[in-house]
């Protein structure tokens, strides 16, 4: 019988869509450690696993040839899988794309409202018992309406993220991309950075991580940001090197930055904690209980795509 693991607790669709397999349900939260990512790679012929779960050369090269043939990410950013070396060893790798886009958009728009309208701190001194009442200098905030904001990677995220400042509050909209993208709303591609960051009042990453873009946000870049503009990422931590950023923070280079993820997961500086200008979320992009269900039953159908010999509908 083809053996499953499925790497974090899961919902009951999953349990109902695997039946007829001899599955493994793991009912731990936390990342596989490096023995139980070796176990799963000998012992299972697909790994459904997720953020966190570090898949690397390592953990491949000491396994050998595995009998785990699918390795089905939850997630659609996988720069904790080292893809080259899952391939060599006879593994498909596959990803949960779309699933997860207007659900990080909106964590994206959560974090700019809530930087530029400085949300956050109104909501520390409501519940530190100290707001004394409404009085017109209490709080400014920059208001968004008519804004320009400026993309990171208009890939699916980013050009949701774009269509919500386009259509919801009147934004101009400008990207850093590769190549230029044809989309239906007035989008100006911008092919240098630090252009880009200085033509702006809000940057938004939106570039996966991994190797090719560690710390494409440095303090050059940083420093190329206008002092009132806000720095959003809802990516990767790795995209943004931690400390330059909070440099810029603490010296009020820039007004702000809202973020959901963090150079060193879960770990996230104390230095960061200690500020007001900045909005500190915990990975939240996708975490609504309709986006994980249809991630769970996207990974689902590549996992049993994989194990049946077939190439996965989202093979990466
Ligand atoms: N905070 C969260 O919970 C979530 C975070 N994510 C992250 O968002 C990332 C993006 O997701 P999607 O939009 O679905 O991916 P996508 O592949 O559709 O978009 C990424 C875009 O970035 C561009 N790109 C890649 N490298 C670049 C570079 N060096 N410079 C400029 N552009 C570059 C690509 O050409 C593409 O257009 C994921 O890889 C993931 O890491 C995704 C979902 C949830
Ligand atoms: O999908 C991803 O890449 C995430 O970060 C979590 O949903």
């Amino acid at each position: 019988m083809t053996k499953l693991l499925i790497a974090r607790p899961a919902p009951p669709e999953v349990h109902e869509a695997l039946q007829g397999f001899d599955v493994t349900y793991r009912e731990d939260s936390a990342p596989l450690s490096e023995d139980e990512m070796q176990d799963a790679l000998r012992d299972y012929d697909g790994v459904l696993a997720t953020l966190g779960d570090r898949f690397t050369a390592d953990v491949f090269g000491k396994v050998g040839m595995p009998r785990c043939k699918m390795l089905a990410n939850f997630g659609v950013g996988y720069n904790h899988i080292d893809v080259d070396a899952a391939k060599a060893a006879g593994l498909q790798v596959s990803n949960t794309p779309g699933a997860v886009t207007d659900a990080t958009a909106d964590i994206a728009m959560t974090l700019m409202l809530m930087a530029a309208r400085r949300a956050g701190e109104g909501e520390r001194l409501v519940r530190s018992g100290q707001w004394s009442g409404w009085e017109p200098s209490q709080l400014l905030g920059m208001h968004l309406t008519g804004k320009t904001v400026g993309i990171v990677g208009m890939g699916r995220i980013g050009q949701a993220v774009a269509r919500r400042c386009h259509y919801g509050f009147s934004m101009d909209v400008k990207y850093f991309s590769r190549s230029a993208k044809s989309v239906a709303y007035p989008a100006e591609h911008i092919s240098d950075l630090k252009q880009l960051v200085a033509a702006v009042d809000v940057v938004v990453i939106a570039v996966p991580g991994g190797d090719d873009t560690q710390h494409l946000i440095n303090a050059d870049v940083l420093a190329a940001m206008q002092p009132h503009a806000f720095l959003i990422n809802i990516a990767r931590g790795n995209i943004v090197e931690e400390a330059a950023l909070i440099e810029a923070l603490q010296a009020g280079t820039i007004g702000g930055a809202g973020l959901d993820v963090y150079e060193f997961e879960p770990e996230v500086p104390q230095a960061l904690r200690d500020l007001d200008n900045v909005v500190l979320l915990p990975h939240l992009g996708t975490s609504s209980r309709e986006v994980r269900v249809d991630m769970w039953m996207m990974a689902v159908e590549n996992l049993k795509a994989g194990v049946a010999g077939e190439t996965p509908p989202n093979l990466v």
